[in-house]
């Protein structure tokens, strides 16, 4: 959809810019007017991850004279594979702090304000005000649906973007010209049925072509040139190398919305089965390893995929994928005669099988909480974690 510009120009741009950004200026789509804009604008960038690192670095690098951070953690060596803003040295340092470094260094004109803190219900509206574009690169439902909202409260365009494996999403929602998020998502996926890249994994380089889509359809809104992503769905595989774009249309029947509301809850990081499930059925990995101490017979059964089992496992755990024993094929495998303990990599998806495995019958089954992830870093911490 062709939209007005978002931004209005800056009065000038000094000769240093002129000189920076010559090779938009001399797009006549873009030149001198859109530069000004790119120079007013104000976009907030919600999570410097795999997806924040590429919208991050490319919007710095075009001239967006305000780039905002919201985020919370902390680089972990698992990151660079993919969240190319951060660099080996910066491991253990801010997120945030880490990306404004970078940014600095590709544009020491832009102006970067750092909202160190976890994007929620109680600050997300004072942090958006600031801005006049939102661009989402987090990992997790519950932040989406707060982003889409409070930018429907706010008037905001929303840009968005998912990544799992080897297949991207992008698109943009504004609820005052076309959908927002609910209505191509009116409700999270049950937990557990879409696993998150740090369960399932993504190709890293699959963040630099999402990500960029992102900058892209930003500078598009920006500057009001082009054919937005607005009420349209882009639909990326690298395997086959396809780029499909499907309609998105408002749904008539959605709820409007109206304030913010508990999305923690909304999206149920654990479902509400799994949770009763685990209420006195869970142990740590101290009292998993005093068990092994004592002899204790019992059967350890790691629910994870055969690749995830390759990288690490708890010594003694038998593996059995969590879909061959939710689809029933598996249940065979499981003793009659002896407790069961269940464990994943960090105790979600160990709980959903706990719930299915007590519904079927065997109730002397638990699971262990934080999963091999809790036993690298408490029991055993010559063990990687990944
Ligand atoms: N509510 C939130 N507020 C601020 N930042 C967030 C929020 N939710 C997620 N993020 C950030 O968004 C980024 C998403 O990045 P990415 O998807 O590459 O995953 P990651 O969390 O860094 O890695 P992994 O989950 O694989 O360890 C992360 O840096 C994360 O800290």
């Amino acid at each position: 959809m062709t939209l007005p510009p978002l931004v209005e120009p800056a009065a000038d741009l000094s000769i240093e810019e002129v000189r920076r950004y010559s090779r938009h200026l001399i797009i006549p789509d873009v030149g001198m007017d859109g530069q000004k804009r790119l120079k007013n604008a104000k976009v907030l960038a919600v999570g410097a991850g795999g997806l924040g690192s590429p919208v991050l670095m490319y919007l710095a690098a075009a001239g967006v004279g305000t780039l905002g951070i919201v985020e919370f953690d902390t680089v972990d060596e698992s990151n660079l594979q993919r969240q190319i803003i951060h660099g080996q040295s910066d491991v253990g340092r801010s997120k945030a702090e880490s990306a404004r470094d970078s940014i600095k260094e590709i544009n020491p004109l832009i102006d970067v304000r750092l909202h160190e803190t976890r994007l929620d219900s109680e600050n997300v509206l004072d942090i958006f005000r600031e801005y006049d574009l939102i661009v989402d690169g987090t990992d997790n439902f519950a932040t989406r649906y707060l982003v889409n909202d409070a930018c429907v409260l706010l008037d905001k365009p929303y840009v968005w973007g998912s990544i799992y494996r080897f297949d991207g999403q992008v698109s943009v929602f504004w609820n005052e010209h076309g959908p927002n998020y609910r209505d191509l998502y009116p409700v999270p996926p049950p937990p557990g049925m879409v696993p998150s890249c740090a369960e399932g994994g993504v190709l890293g380089v699959l963040c630099a072509t999402a990500g960029a889509i992102q900058a892209t359809e930003a500078v598009k809104l920006i500057t009001g040139i082009g054919e937005t992503l607005l009420g349209r769905l882009m639909v990326y595989d690298a395997l086959e190398m396809t780029f499909r774009t499907i309609k998105v249309r408002k749904d008539p029947e959605g709820e409007p919305i109206t304030g913010l509301i508990d999305y923690e809850a909304f999206c149920g990081v654990v479902s509400e089965e799994a949770q009763e499930a685990a209420a006195g059925s869970t142990i740590t990995v101290d009292e998993l390893k005093d068990m092994m101490d004592a002899g204790k017979d019992f059967e350890l059964i790691d629910v994870r995929e055969p690749n995830e089992y390759e990288i690490v496992s708890i010594p003694g755990a038998k593996l059995i994928p969590k879909d061959e024993i939710l689809s029933g094929r598996k249940l065979s495998e499981l003793p009659q005669d002896r407790p069961i303990v269940l464990h994943c990599k960090t105790g979600v998806r160990s709980a959903e099988v706990l719930a299915a495995v007590k519904n079927a019958g065997f109730k002397d089954a638990v699971h262990v909480q934080g999963g091999v992830t809790a036993w690298a870093t408490r029991i055993d911490k010559a063990l990687p974690t990944y």
